[in-house]
């Protein structure tokens, strides 16, 4: 297969055809062999050390052994500047050597941080947005968390980063509500980084692996940013599901919303919805659009989002997508298209059995785990589905993660 057709040209009638910079590829590649944090033992990018196209190449094969017997599988998508991608960062914070306040990841399988100044996959301003919160903790002389002797204040910083307004929102993770001098604090983090346009505190004093805790407070700013993707606006809080590599995701978008072949007059299901990102940017191309999500702060956003960008054909349901379409099916009430966009576990015997039931004209279901994707689509062929089409998209270069839209039908 040739690297042209692998390098982000779209097979479909897409909005986003990339053409290939070879020399932004070398260029890329020799900056891999200089990661300092690899050899640190970050493990964040386990296929670093391959070429870019070699890695392409490596992902075709496993769609092609997982999904191959479902339908043809098209030539992955992947991005035309593999590299400072990630629209978030979470920096978690220790002592370094002489007591000095460092931040930086956990190495891999460990709670040891791996302290990280820049990272190839972040967003620059991103690393510059840590990096001044981090100063500013210096200055202000607060201790990191020790989550063994229970001792210290702050856990982590997490900065997203929105493309198209360029805004940074930064949250710094604190154990106990308490922050000395919050005020001055903040200004001075505004005063070390103007990109950084929210500074909240998130209070998070379980212990475990979540970063984020309930409680919130506002140090400056709206407590969001908003980004634009595939011409609508979305709000980004904290704890908000979006997509980290927003390049990709409107070639994801824009292929999944492709492959539905909407005419204006489609009953839509945005199934796992998150802030309705999927249902609000096909919402113009169909009759009307439907959103499920489980989280409830999400499927408040969708709402929001709708109202947001005046989008009137489209509502939005807290709940389970399962109970909400075997509902759907019992009450008889038909779709057209379904999107379906579960987490990595995959989707369940009961949303598939109702999505049997209802028998759209086309399910398109976007996975980030090939593997559960699988089993679900051995799951729906049994019951009569083809996959159409089957598309990869490289959303997370460098990792060994794949993103894929499947194409259902049904034999009728
Ligand atoms: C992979 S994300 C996709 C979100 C969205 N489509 C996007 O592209 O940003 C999966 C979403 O499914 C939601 N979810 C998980 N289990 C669910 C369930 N049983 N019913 C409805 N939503 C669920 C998660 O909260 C998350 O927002």
């Amino acid at each position: 297969m040739s690297i042209s057709i692998l390098l982000g040209r779209r097979p479909l009638s897409g909005l986003f055809g990339r053409s290939v910079d070879m020399g932004a590829q070398m260029e890329g590649i020799s900056r891999a062999g200089r990661c300092p944090l690899e050899k640190r033992g970050c493990g964040g990018c386990p296929m670093l050390s391959l070429p870019y196209e070699e890695q392409l190449k490596r992902k075709q094969a496993k769609l092609e052994e997982l999904l191959g017997k479902f339908g043809p599988v098209a030539p992955i998508l992947g991005m035309e500047h593999p590299w400072h991608y990630r629209n978030k960062v979470i920096s978690s914070f220790a002592w370094g050597p002489g007591k000095n306040l460092v931040s930086g990841i956990y190495a891999q399988g460990t709670h040891r941080v791996v302290p990280v100044e820049q990272c190839l996959l972040h967003r620059e301003v991103l690393d510059q947005a840590v990096a001044a919160v981090r100063q500013a903790a210096r200055e202000f002389r607060y201790q990191p968390f020790d989550e063994n002797r229970r001792t210290g204040l702050i856990r982590h910083v997490l900065c997203r980063h929105s493309l198209s307004t360029g805004e940074v929102l930064a949250v710094l993770v604190t154990a106990s509500p308490v922050l000395p001098g919050a005020r001055a604090f903040a200004a001075r983090v505004k005063e070390l980084c103007p990109a950084i346009v929210t500074l909240a505190q998130n209070v998070n004093p379980r212990p475990g692996s979540a970063v984020l805790g309930d409680r919130e407070k506002i140090l400056y700013g709206r407590g969001y940013i908003e980004d634009v993707l595939c011409g609508v606006k979305f709000r980004i809080a904290p704890s908000s599901f979006y997509q980290i590599n927003p390049v990709q995701t409107e070639v994801l978008y824009s292929t999944a919303i492709s492959a539905a072949r909407l005419t204006g007059k489609e009953r839509v299901l945005d199934a796992y919805c998150g802030v309705g990102t999927i249902g609000l940017s096909a919402a113009a191309h169909a009759g009307s659009v439907v959103g499920v999500e489980l989280n409830r702060s999400a499927a408040a956003c969708a709402v929001d989002n709708a109202k947001a960008n005046n989008i009137r054909n489209a509502r939005f349901r807290c709940g389970d997508a399962a109970a909400f379409l075997d509902g759907m099916a019992a009450r008889g009430e038909q779709l057209d298209v379904v999107f379906l966009d579960p987490p990595r576990a995959g989707s369940t015997p009961v949303f598939l059995d109702a999505l049997c039931r209802v028998s759209p004209a086309r399910a398109v279901y976007i996975s980030c785990n090939p593997e559960t994707q699988r089993r679900d689509l051995e799951y729906l062929a049994a019951r009569g589905w083809r996959a159409e089409s089957i598309q990869g998209v490289d959303m997370f270069p460098h990792t060994e993660h794949i993103e894929t839209v499947a194409v259902l039908t049904r034999r009728r």
